[in-house]
């Protein structure tokens, strides 16, 4: 199949259309007295999977704010000496698969800002919507950038506005009424740790606390577990929390809207030990299971999963039916994405570098193969040819969310949509394209029935955008015949030029 946009084969896309890409993790701890830097490390090792692009630390020492940041992974980019040599009372940390702007040691996170005499560091996750006009005006007010992120605008913006009103929280208020889109941030000055979620909730953020009244906030609980720390609750969305000397306080920066959550988190980005809602994901990918099993049932010898994500949804569908569960597919967990070189042949050797088929469990059998998802479809394509090389006589493949048609904007690196198998093919043009005998994908209905009862961005499936995309965001990024629907319209502070929101904050008073 041909790519009008840009003429190219659909198989041969871009230089690393191989899988979906996590996401962002931040990590952010107030913990005087302790070895905030090395804490924030092992955060950030639990956090890896979700950004292996580079990896950063920033700690506040009650004087300054350091920041040590590289490409590559936590394990590579941080020695035991490097640790040492951060001492501090307060950290943010990251690591970062980039969304926006280059994947440069200029990009990695967390971002410095220091305008005037503040000093701070923010480490974001998510993507905002109109970053592109707020770094021109910034640039107009002589605010320097190093990086083409929309995270380093976010940091520069907090900057500017805490500089020009003398208050940290004002300039994260502030900051907050005027960007749009997905984030959730941990920022770090010289002696408190702030972390801040947008209006919509639609990234994750939890807080958490250790015996001795030390705080931690981060992405997922799994960051939580691997310090020992307890999950308190989840950072509410459009609240600030500030934590230092004089305690937690909490403030309602900006007004939340409806709530909408990332349900991708649940089906795919979240590590499965991680809980949301009181649930384990992994509880909520098996249940996908079942419902996947009562929707679209096959009579098999064998179900298995494709690790990591397809395993407990495939589990799921197997204890529905009564059927055998077992392991089909072993994956190398040593491959870097990274090794992957950009020609088609080199992705489906990527494919097999980190999967590969265990002919004594499915020679002769029939299978039903689980995945949770398919998104340009070279994964699926390349195990179903590898599983009937292996000997299996038929492959079922069951996919535990609904077709993903429509790209991201708020954080995930799917924002062209004609890189989107299902938006150009129907599921039996898509069975063929991966050569399975039988193709079903989970029903909204049924994913939503399999998760806690919540607000949830659905957009990558339904084009229903809970954050307005601006006309110059989304340009070319949309096929013919596509209308995005948005449900909320940007807040109007979003639309005034910076100095404007200063003026009317005056006003105001
Ligand atoms: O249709 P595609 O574009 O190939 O993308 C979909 C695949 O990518 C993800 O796996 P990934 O290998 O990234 O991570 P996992 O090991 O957590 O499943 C996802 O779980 C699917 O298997
Ligand atoms: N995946 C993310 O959350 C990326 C954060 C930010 N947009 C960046 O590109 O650095
Ligand atoms: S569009 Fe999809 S991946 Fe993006 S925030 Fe919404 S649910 Fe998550
Ligand atoms: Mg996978």
């Amino acid at each position: 199949m041909r790519d009008e946009r840009d003429g190219l084969d659909f198989d041969v896309v871009t230089d690393d259309a191989e899988t979906i890409h996590e996401e962002c993790g931040v990590f952010g701890i107030w913990a005087p007295g302790r070895d905030v830097a090395r804490l924030t490390y092992f955060g950030l090792r639990a956090l890896q999977h979700r950004g292996q692009d580079s990896a950063g630390i920033a700690v506040g020492d009650g004087q300054t704010v350091l920041v040590r940041k590289d490409l590559g992974l936590c394990g590579q980019i941080f020695s035991d000496a490097d640790l040492a040599a951060m001492p501090g009372k307060v950290a943010v940390g990251h690591v970062r698969y980039g969304t926006s702007g280059a994947r440069s040691w200029e990009a990695a996170q967390p971002h410095l800002s220091t305008i005037g005499d503040v000093i701070i560091a923010l480490a974001h996750n998510g993507t905002l919507v109109n970053s592109d006009k707020l770094r021109l005006e910034l640039i107009r007010l002589g605010v320097p950038f190093l990086s083409d992120t929309d995270s380093e605008v976010a940091a520069k913006l907090i900057g500017y506005f805490t500089e020009q009103t003398s208050h940290i929280r004002e300039g994260i208020r502030n900051a907050m009424e005027m960007i749009e889109g997905g984030y959730a941030m941990a920022l770090v000055r010289e002696n408190a740790l702030y972390a801040f979620r947008d209006p919509h909730g639609i990234r994750p953020l939890v807080l958490g606390k250790l015996d001795d009244d030390s705080w931690v906030v981060a992405s997922e609980t799994c960051a939580l577990d691997i310090i020992g720390a307890k999950f308190q609750r989840q950072v509410r969305p459009g609240e600030v929390i500030r934590i230092s000397d004089d305690g937690v306080v909490s403030e309602q920066a900006v007004e939340p809207r409806a709530c909408a959550t990332c349900i991708f988190e649940h089906v795919y980005f979240a590590r499965p030990d991680s809980v949301v809602n009181g649930r384990s994901v992994y509880s909520m990918r098996y249940e996908m299971g079942r419902q996947l099993a009562r929707e679209a049932p096959a009579d098999v010898d064998l179900v298995i999963g494709v690790p990591d994500s397809g395993l407990p949804p495939a589990e799921g569908f197997a204890h529905e039916l009564g059927l055998p569960f077992g392991e089909g597919l072993i994956k190398n967990r040593y491959v870097a994405r990274t090794f992957i070189a950009p020609t088609q042949e080199m992705r489906e050797m990527g494919v097999r570098m980190k999967l590969n088929a265990l002919p004594d469990n499915v020679e002769g059998k029939r299978i039903v193969m689980v995945d949770d998802s398919i998104v340009r479809g070279t994964t699926s394509k390349q195990i179903v040819r590898m599983l009937k090389e292996a000997g299996a006589k038929e492959v079922h493949v069951r996919i535990n969310c609904p077709e993903v048609k429509w790209p991201c904007f708020y954080g995930i690196d799917t924002a062209v949509q004609s890189q989107l198998i299902s938006a150009r093919k129907d599921p039996e043009e898509v069975c063929d394209f991966i050569g399975a005998d039988s193709l079903a994908f989970l029903s909204l209905e049924g994913l939503l029935r399999s998760v806690p009862t919540d607000g949830y961005c659905d957009a990558c499936y339904t084009g229903r955008y809970p954050v307005e995309i601006p006309p110059a965001f989304s340009a070319g990024k949309f096929l013919d015949g596509y209308e995005p629907q948005n449900l909320s319209r940007a807040s109007r502070a979003s639309r005034m030029q910076i100095e404007d929101v200063l003026t009317s904050n005056e006003e105001d008073e």
